[in-house]
């Protein structure tokens, strides 16, 4: 029985392990952390992540084929195939801090292996890598290898939270880039092998090793770019009356461009393009190629500069301060349909209110207080390493109330921003919500989630993304 052993049981290691435990009931899988109480609860029915599709997998594996342990170095030892799907966050000291991905955790991994391993094995890099990374795990495996043979792959994830079961189950594609050497294209085969259990062939793409680690940077930096694009465009919609859903809809009819990824927003989140868009930059920059670097820097420029232009339009709008003032929070998760906050534009734009002294209360349906607290309070970059690693929970921010309901959220406020696109919060009583709020009532629609036309109907004034702008917020000064 090929035996499988992923290190790290995160929101990449835990589904794309649990799928492939689901679709090759011949292979052994054991996901394996440092952190106790992630493990614990895979082993337990309230999974660590949020995900549609999720806990049916790992119901029907777990015990059989799938097993979560803490026990690194017994299951590193006895797999054929080990995935390493650690932390790559942004160095946030030293050389390229702020750019550059910390290695820290990828290389400890590496070192283990190396200390513990008695058979050979393919390592597969799991983890989004700076290109040229398997260079340097090689070195370390080979220099420490007491005779053992190691192939290393490259196989980056190209899920996304909320869609990852689906993702896995049909990816768009499968990339394994690996050494042209003999033994190279044998690991190779041995991964694509695995894949080849659902995954039909001609969607399974075999590269050099640098080839599929560029790959997976470029392909993030690709989506974050049509985001900030877009929102870029949402500005001077804005400033000339047209209405962004319609240009990008008619943008995206050409089937060159295409309709996805062209939604409008108060900015992109999620743990990985800003830190994948970084860590290009940097090496960019390495390799001597200062314009490409700042080409793709413009990207987060945007991005940052769509965040601030929303807070920017929330306060001017209510009289330019919104100090001692209750805004109503709704979503705090960086898309629907996850839990992650990890670098939600939501942090940001209630950093941005607290600045101007506002009172904040948070509603989202799957993010908890603790949580939310957490975040208001790390610092930049802090929130990627892991958890047991992070800063402890400092004192809570007393402006900052989270409570399990919209409608509670929302009662006595002078405004309501909606910064997670969540379903729930298209059906919502806008009319109870209304009556209950502060007048004149404010909606600020980070997602274009609502109508602006009814809830104008109702009596709010509102500010919606790249829309046609509300009479009340005309010639209000809202740049960055
Ligand atoms: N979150 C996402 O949707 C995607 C993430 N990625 C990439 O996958 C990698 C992992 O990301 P996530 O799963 O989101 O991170 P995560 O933070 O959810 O999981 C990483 C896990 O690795 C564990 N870990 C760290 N060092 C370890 C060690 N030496 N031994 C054992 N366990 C260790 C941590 O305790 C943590 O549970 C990153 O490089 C990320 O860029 C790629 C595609 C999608
Ligand atoms: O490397 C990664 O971590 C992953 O990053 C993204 O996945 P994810 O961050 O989970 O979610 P996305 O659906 O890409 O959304 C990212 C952010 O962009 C925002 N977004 C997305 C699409 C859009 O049209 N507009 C927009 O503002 C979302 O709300 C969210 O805040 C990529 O889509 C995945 O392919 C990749 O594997």
């Amino acid at each position: 029985m090929v035996k499988i052993c992923c290190i790290g049981a995160g929101y990449v290691g835990g589904p794309t392990m649990a799928v492939i435990a689901l679709k090759c009931p011949a292979i052994e899988v054991v996901v394996v952390d440092i952190a106790k109480p992630r493990i614990d609860a895979w082993n337990s029915d309230q999974l660590p992540i949020y995900e549609p599709g999720l806990d049916e997998v790992v119901k029907e594996c777990r015990g059989r084929n799938l097993f979560f342990s803490t026990d690194v170095e017994k299951h590193v030892a006895e797999a054929d195939i080990i995935f390493v799907s650690v932390n790559t966050p942004t160095k946030t000291r030293g050389l390229g801090a702020g750019k550059a991905a910390d290695l820290t955790y990828w290389e400890s991994a590496a070192r283990m292996i190396a200390d513990v391993s008695k058979s050979d094995k393919i390592v597969v890099e799991k983890s989004t890598v700076p290109v040229k990374t398997a260079e340097a795990i090689e070195k370390i495996l080979t220099h420490n290898s007491k005779g053992i043979n190691y192939q290393i792959l490259s196989n980056p994830e190209f899920l996304a939270e909320g869609t990852a079961i689906e993702d896995l189950f049909k990816p768009d594609r499968v990339l394994i880039g690996g050494r042209e050497t003999p033994e190279g294209k044998k690991a190779v085969q041995a991964l694509k092998e695995v894949y080849a259990h659902w995954v039909p062939e001609d969607r399974i793409i075999t590269t050099n090793l640098w080839s599929a680690e560029l790959s997976k940077l470029a392909a993030n930096a690709f989506l974050a770019q049509r985001i900030s694009s877009v929102n870029a465009i949402s500005a001077l919609c804005e400033a000339t009356g047209a209405n962004v859903s319609e240009v990008a809809y008619a943008v995206g009819k050409d089937s060159r461009i295409g309709p996805k990824f062209l939604n409008a927003s108060v900015g992109f989140g999620g743990s990985c393009f800003q830190k994948d868009i970084l860590n290009l930059v940097y090496i960019c920059e390495c390799n001597g190629l200062p314009e490409v670097a700042n080409y793709w820097k413009q990207v987060i420029k945007i991005n940052d500069y769509q965040k601030s232009r929303f807070v920017n339009r929330v306060v001017s709008s209510m009289f330019n301060t919104v100090s001692g003032k209750k805004i109503a929070v709704l979503g705090f998760a960086f898309k629907k349909d996850t839990g992650d906050t990890r670098e939600t534009p939501a942090i940001d734009v209630c950093h941005g209110l607290l600045g101007d002294k506002a009172q904040i209360s948070i509603y989202d349906p799957q993010v908890t207080e603790d949580q939310i607290q957490r975040d208001l309070a790390m610092g930049k970059f802090d929130w990627d390493h892991p958890r047991h690693l992070q800063p402890t929970s400092p004192t809570a921010f007393k402006q900052v109330s989270v409570v399990w309901d919209a409608y509670e959220a929302t009662k006595g406020a002078h405004g309501l921003c909606i910064l997670t696109e969540w379903d729930e919060f298209k059906a919502l009583d806008y009319q109870k919500i209304f009556d209950n709020m502060q007048k004149p009532a404010f909606v600020f629609d980070g997602r274009n989630v609502v109508d602006p036309e009814k809830l104008r109907e109702i009596g709010f004034i509102v500010y919606s993304i790249g829309k046609p702008l509300d009479a009340w917020l005309k010639d209000m000064p809202a740049v960055a």
